[in-house]
């Protein structure tokens, strides 16, 4: 049986944030009211659950699969020392081990020049992994076909044209481990340090409490509730800069679990949807919703590539200290 069924309630009396349900099952491509919903929270929160229930048989099978990694996951970090190194975060460019697990998509997908296929836990879950990328892919291209409607942008200038599966990207599974600790008990211990997200979206499942958002003009923390069956999406810098500030990513960061929760360890799953490697970013043409640039607004030009490995390397030096986060800063607009 997987973990879902056993957990420890979600408390009552918490700060929640407001997050829209989008429902998949429409779809949300298809269904204008979806869409609309869908854009207003990409300008609002850039946070939303996205509603997997009662959608086709591929969205079923992402679930499962979701529930096979969340059944790996505490195999995977359970390796040893040595097998880790191997395998380490700082030298493979931001893909391997360490606090986090991170598995590219190239790699996977065996579309890296040399890739890395990781130790035997997951060699052994090949199929899994490249499954599970090609279903969040497919989700992502929906919500990215819905944006690009809204934003009235014709199919060449479509943000789907900027996030291709076949092409090298930073795109990446992210499994996140954080045991419990035997720390006072109620004391809010930080698993991830405040940040936004790299890239255009994040499809993130995740059981137990301790991600929270800081919605705007606000001051306090507010706690994302995980919800069976649903994914909680998030929009990254990427779309920020496209949109020309247009489109929100949030900070968020993540504490220790709440109440009895605590007792748990806590796993996440992440796919990080990233635009392909050469995609400039900078704002996008063809959408009169966009913020024009202002008059004295110089673009830098820069690959997301480049971008990418810039952030990631600003973020290894400071991701868990929470007081260092103003230098590993991306779009984000605090309190704004
Ligand atoms: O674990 C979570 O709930 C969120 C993780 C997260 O924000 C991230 O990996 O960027
Ligand atoms: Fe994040």
């Amino acid at each position: 049986m997987s973990q879902s069924n056993e957990l420890p309630p979600f408390p009552e009396n918490l700060l929640i944030a407001p997050l829209r349900v989008i429902s998949y099952a429409k779809p949300v491509a298809v269904d204008l009211e979806e869409e609309i919903k869908l854009f207003q929270a990409s300008k609002g929160l850039g946070f939303f659950y996205l509603d997997l229930q009662h959608a086709s048989k591929k969205e079923e099978t992402l679930l499962s699969d979701v529930d096979r990694l969340f059944d790996m996951a505490p195999r995977f970090f359970a390796i040893s020392q040595e097998e880790k190194e191997k395998y380490d975060l700082t030298k493979n460019n931001g893909h391997g081990y360490k606090t986090l697990g991170q598995i590219s998509k190239d790699d996977i997908l065996s579309q890296s020049p040399h890739p890395i296929f990781g130790p035997a836990i997951l060699q052994n879950h090949h199929s899994l992994l490249r499954r599970y990328i090609e279903s969040a892919q497919s989700v992502h291209t929906v919500i990215l076909q819905g944006l690009s409607n809204q934003l009235g942008l014709s199919p060449e200038h479509s943000l789907i044209n900027l996030h291709r599966i076949s092409q090298p990207s930073g795109d990446q599974i992210r499994i996140t481990y954080a045991p419990t600790s035997s720390s006072t008990p109620g004391e809010q211990r930080m698993k991830l340090g405040e940040h936004t997200d790299f890239g255009s979206l994040s499809l993130l499942f995740n059981r137990l409490g301790g991600l929270q958002v800081l919605p705007p003009g606000q001051t306090a923390w507010h706690y994302v509730r995980p919800m069976k069956g649903h994914a909680i999406v998030n929009l990254g810098d990427a779309m920020v800069k496209f949109t020309n500030g247009l489109l929100r990513s949030n900070i968020h960061r993540v504490v220790s679990p709440p109440g009895s929760q605590a007792s748990l360890p806590r796993v996440s799953i992440v796919y990080f949807m990233r635009p392909d490697d050469d995609t400039e970013l900078k704002r996008l043409e063809g959408s009169e919703l966009i913020p024009a640039l202002a008059q004295n607004q110089v673009e830098e030009v820069i690959t997301a590539k480049d971008w990418i490995q810039r952030r990631f390397v600003m973020r290894m030096k400071g991701f868990f200290s929470p007081e260092t986060w103003t230098q590993t800063l991306g779009t984000e607009a605090r309190a704004s």
